[in-house]
């Protein structure tokens, strides 16, 4: 597993240190950081894939691994956010959807529902320190969080019937979990990236920050504002709230996976990933 758990004193007294501690691979190969601040709990789980945090298989694994590893260990607060200066994630990482072996497409798709769900239904609670572009994949992560705080001047959005593909049910309702019904229609639909301000005004950002460090900082007091909250309670509470989001997914979930890779094999799809791969490289040239 290619993460790095890097655990303040304080906490690994409270913690079963053996389950807590793992290896720390060598920097190259890291995919995803974990910090746990040991006066406050709260996790900071960063995504560390240059240059544009895409999820790929391994990625996804390192991000489901670290976040079971800050559930188990009982951490007040998980923060998500990348090591890069203006990429939050640029979503999936359209290499693994294009021309794909069958197998591993099957295990992509998997790990993507297996973060969903870890992240979603997380007991711990969750936010997004938005400090880069956002769209699709990336989108999916900062809206299953519980709060969201982007930097200025960057695009967030799910923006797939641009792509030409269909977001499947579960990435609707994580917007729908968040914007009003028809702000989330017309999102859809539009495959539209808003901007920060805009995605604020429509609320699928709870605040700006002007920078990373305050980005933190107001994920932090979001989560110092359940300090008279019964942590059970709460989790209940949000367990309940999401249930019904969480339950299909688990029901349909190797249909969602055959759904998935029956689409992506489609030769329209796949002349259309690889239409949008060209564009993206062209752009970088
Ligand atoms: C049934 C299926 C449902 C689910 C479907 C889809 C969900 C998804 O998440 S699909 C992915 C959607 N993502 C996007 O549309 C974002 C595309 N990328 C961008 O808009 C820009 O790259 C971005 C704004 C993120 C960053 O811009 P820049 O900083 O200017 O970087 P570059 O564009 O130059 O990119 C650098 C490098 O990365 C490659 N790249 C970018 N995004 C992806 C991606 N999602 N997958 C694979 N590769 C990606 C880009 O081609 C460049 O490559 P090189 O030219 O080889 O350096």
């Amino acid at each position: 597993m290619q993460s790095a758990l890097i655990v303040g004193k304080k906490i690994c007294s409270s913690l079963l240190l053996r389950n807590w501690v793992r290896p720390l691979s060598a920097a190259s190969d890291k995919l995803t950081n974990v910090e746990v601040n040991d006066k406050t709990g709260f996790a900071k789980l960063t995504m560390n894939r240059p240059p544009v945090n895409g999820l790929n298989l391994d990625l996804l694994r390192d991000l489901h691994q670290s976040i079971q590893d800050i559930e188990k260990n009982k951490c007040r607060g998980l923060i998500l956010t990348s090591a890069s200066n203006t990429i939050f994630s640029a979503g999936l990482d359209i290499m693994e959807m294009y021309k794909p072996d069958q197998e591993r497409l099957k295990q992509f798709w998997t790990a993507l529902q297996d973060v969903w769900l870890a992240l979603y239904g997380s007991a711990v609670p969750t936010a997004a320190a938005i400090n880069g572009h956002s769209p699709a994949g990336g989108c999916l992560l900062a809206a299953s969080c519980e709060y969201r705080v982007m930097l200025p001047k960057y695009t967030i959005g799910l923006n797939e019937t641009q792509l030409g593909i269909v977001a499947p049910k579960w990435f609707m309702s994580t917007f729908r979990n968040v914007l009003p019904r028809r702000i989330a229609e017309q999102a859809l639909t539009q495959g539209k990236m808003f901007t920060s301000d805009e995605a604020l005004k429509i609320g699928l950002v709870d605040e700006l920050a002007a920078t990373k460090e305050e980005a933190l900082l107001k994920c932090e007091k979001f989560f110092a504002s359940f300090a008279k909250t019964d942590p059970i309670a709460r989790y209940l509470t949000k367990k309940q709230l999401r249930h019904n989001d969480i339950k299909e997914l688990l029901d349909e979930k190797v249909q969602d996976v055959e759904n998935f890779v029956l689409f992506v094999n489609q030769p329209s799809v796949q002349k259309g990933l690889g239409l949008y791969l060209e564009s993206l490289k062209k752009k970088a040239k």
